[in-house]
């Protein structure tokens, strides 16, 4: 019977990649002074031996890596992976550890590119294992309750933190101090509680299976980057990052996205030379930026990026302009996505 219950299960493969969830400090009262990614994909496995009464679970150390330091070869290099591995009929689910600074990034980077129904979840820790209290076991427990349930299947790339399951999409770390750290503004899709999820609403927007982006066809991602507004902003730093060589600039604008008329013509004057100008927000609990509301971006050519984040725009943007260079598709794909 034993044997028989041993075969029903999932198969999960944990794609290691670093962050606090891999952490270590010097003392267990260290819950924020400690080295990230220093500990295996093996030992975090043997840490939860649980893990193995809900699915087949075998792991792989991607790379080993505080996410701050993530780059555009190391996000192809672990969607290519996510994709073989989702293309093989012994894989059910796959979960990937990482860190939490720019886990919103790569969570939503795969909900873009990866074309498969199965189960991906991103999961990360706020304090180390070695930490009172420590998160990370019970996140890595539900990340792989959920990869290995097939309710999880063709809702787009998920993370599970804090016993919350979150769109891959919508989710940011809103806070660095907390484990209650990463939100959504349109909440959570659903809770995991004791190795079982109950689900509550579904993403609108398109990834995965529905989604116009593919890893097997992005050979590289663009250079996409942010510039910071605020009262009395330059126009320096936007000036030399298109000199740097940016296809696409992510304003991170106040309130609606706004730009302070100091670095408006600028702005349009970079536009007129290529490169695409995207009004993104960094308000606290989630931008919405309204096209044409706070400034003409029919008039100017420039794109908004809805309710993305600036972070997650330049995602987005990257990905987009791997397809098109037209403001017009760009914005269509803000819109989607
Ligand atoms: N809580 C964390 O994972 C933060 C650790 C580190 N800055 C990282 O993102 O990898």
């Amino acid at each position: 019977k034993e044997v028989q219950t041993q075969q029903k299960l999932a198969n999960v493969v944990i794609l290691a990649t670093g962050g606090t969830i891999a952490g270590a400090g010097a003392s267990a009262a260290n819950s924020a002074t400690y080295q990230a990614a220093k500990v295996g994909i093996e030992q975090l496995i043997a840490d939860v031996p649980q893990l193995s009464q809900l699915a087949n679970v075998r792991g792989e150390q991607v790379m080993q890596i505080a996410s701050e330091s993530i780059t555009n070869d190391n996000l192809l290099q672990l969607g290519r992976r996510v994709a073989e591995l989702a293309d093989s009929k012994d894989v059910d689910g796959i979960v990937i550890t990482h860190g939490t600074d720019t886990l919103e990034e790569t969570a939503y980077f795969l909900n873009l590119v990866e074309k498969t129904d199965k189960p991906i979840i991103v999961v990360g820790s706020m304090r180390p294992g070695t930490a009172m209290s420590a998160d990370g076991m019970l996140n890595l427990y539900n990340a792989v309750a959920v990869a290995s349930s097939k309710e999880a299947r063709g809702k787009g790339v998920l993370v599970t933190m804090n016993d919350e399951i979150q769109s891959g999409r919508d989710v940011s770390k809103m806070i660095n101090i907390k484990t209650e750290a990463f939100k959504s503004a349109w909440g959570p899709l659903g809770m995991v509680v004791e190795g079982k999820s109950y689900w509550f609403r579904l993403p609108a927007k398109r990834h995965t299976l529905d989604s116009e982006f593919d890893i097997k066809t992005i050979k590289s991602l663009p250079d996409v980057e942010i510039a910071y507004s605020y009262g009395n902003v330059s126009d320096t730093a936007y000036k030399a990052l298109a000199q740097s060589g940016a296809k696409a600039i992510i304003h991170a604008g106040t309130g609606n996205g706004a730009v302070s008329s100091r670095v408006v013509p600028t702005l349009q004057a970079l536009r007129k030379d290529g490169v695409q100008i995207i009004r993104s927000s960094h308000v606290n609990a989630g931008g919405f930026v309204l096209r044409n509301a706070e400034q003409p971006d029919d008039k100017y050519d420039w794109v908004v990026a809805h309710d993305l984040n600036p972070q997650k725009a330049r995602i987005l943007a990257m990905v987009a302009l791997t397809k098109t260079n037209d403001s017009k598709e760009l914005q269509r794909m803000f819109w989607e996505y």
